[in-house]
């Protein structure tokens, strides 16, 4: 069985994952706040990652945490050349450079969301966009009133793929006089109970409307997801390794 770290192992993707790994042993988690375990997997500081993953054998880490976290034991991992899978997003570009440092020395797999749906709806918006040229495009995400970051990590990966197949300019919001430019698109993030993560992309021109949109019904399918990486991750080259590239192998 992979022997699995967790990263943010207190947090709410912490708890799925711990709860999804049934091929996968998860042995040890990081986290900074004073416990000796969650579900009986013994937590130690972010600082003594490195001493933890030789003392637990550990194959692989699933971080899901904050980026300040992600890089403290990213780096780790380079010291004792284990491999890991990124989840956590909001990375700043100092802390992307990090950890592409990182995937130089040890095998990192990043993915801002680790459902299948969003793949397949990445490709469907990569057509869309590259389609209908000359429609408007508006994106919106709704994500739980816990969430730190915004936009979303996938909205920032769904804008990465418009931008490949057209020149827009992102305006986060809107408020007071502000007439849309042809070549912008609106982004907007909403806040809300524990919605687990929605993803809308409008298209709209020529009296119509074209809606793209996935929804997260629980925090299972990221955690599948990520144990899936995982253990495709184990023993392959250092390198910068994607989400698709897991699920089309
Ligand atoms: N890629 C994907 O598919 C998905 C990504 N995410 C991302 O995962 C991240 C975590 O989400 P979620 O679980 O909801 O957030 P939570 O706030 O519930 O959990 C964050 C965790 O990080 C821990 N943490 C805080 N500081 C550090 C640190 N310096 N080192 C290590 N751990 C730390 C917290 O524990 P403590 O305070 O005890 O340290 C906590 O366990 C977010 O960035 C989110 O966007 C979420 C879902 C899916
Ligand atoms: O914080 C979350 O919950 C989620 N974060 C990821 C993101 O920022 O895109 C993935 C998913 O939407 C849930």
């Amino acid at each position: 069985m992979t022997r699995v770290a967790v990263n943010g192992v207190t947090g709410q993707m912490g708890g799925a994952v711990i709860e999804a790994a049934t091929d996968s042993e998860v042995v040890v988690g990081f986290a900074t706040s004073d416990t000796d375990g969650v579900d009986g997997v013994p937590v130690v500081h972010p600082a003594e990652a490195a001493a933890a993953l030789r003392e637990y054998d550990v194959d692989v880490v699933v971080d899901f945490a904050v980026p300040e976290g992600a890089l403290t034991v990213a780096e780790a991992c380079v010291e004792v050349g284990v491999s890991i899978v990124v989840g956590t997003t909001g990375f700043d570009e100092d802390g992307i450079g990090r950890l592409k440092d990182a995937s130089e020395e040890v095998p990192l797999l990043k993915a801002t969301n680790f459902s299948q749906g969003i793949q397949v709806l990445q490709r469907l918006i990569s057509e869309a966009v590259g389609t209908l040229e000359d429609y408007d495009l508006e994106l919106m995400e709704t994500h739980h009133n816990r969430k730190v970051d915004a936009p979303s990590g996938t909205a920032s990966s769904i804008l990465d793929v418009i931008q490949e197949e057209r020149d827009v300019e992102p305006v986060y919001g809107r408020e007071g006089h502000a007439p849309r430019e042809d070549d912008e698109i609106g982004v907007f993030a909403r806040r809300a109970g524990d919605i687990r993560g929605e993803h809308e992309l409008v298209l709209a021109g020529n009296d119509e409307v074209l809606s793209l949109s996935h929804r997260a019904e629980d925090r299972g399918v990221f955690a599948a997801g990520a144990l899936d990486a995982a253990a495709w991750l184990v023993g392959r080259d250092a390198g910068w390794y994607a989400f698709g590239d897991v699920v089309d192998a």
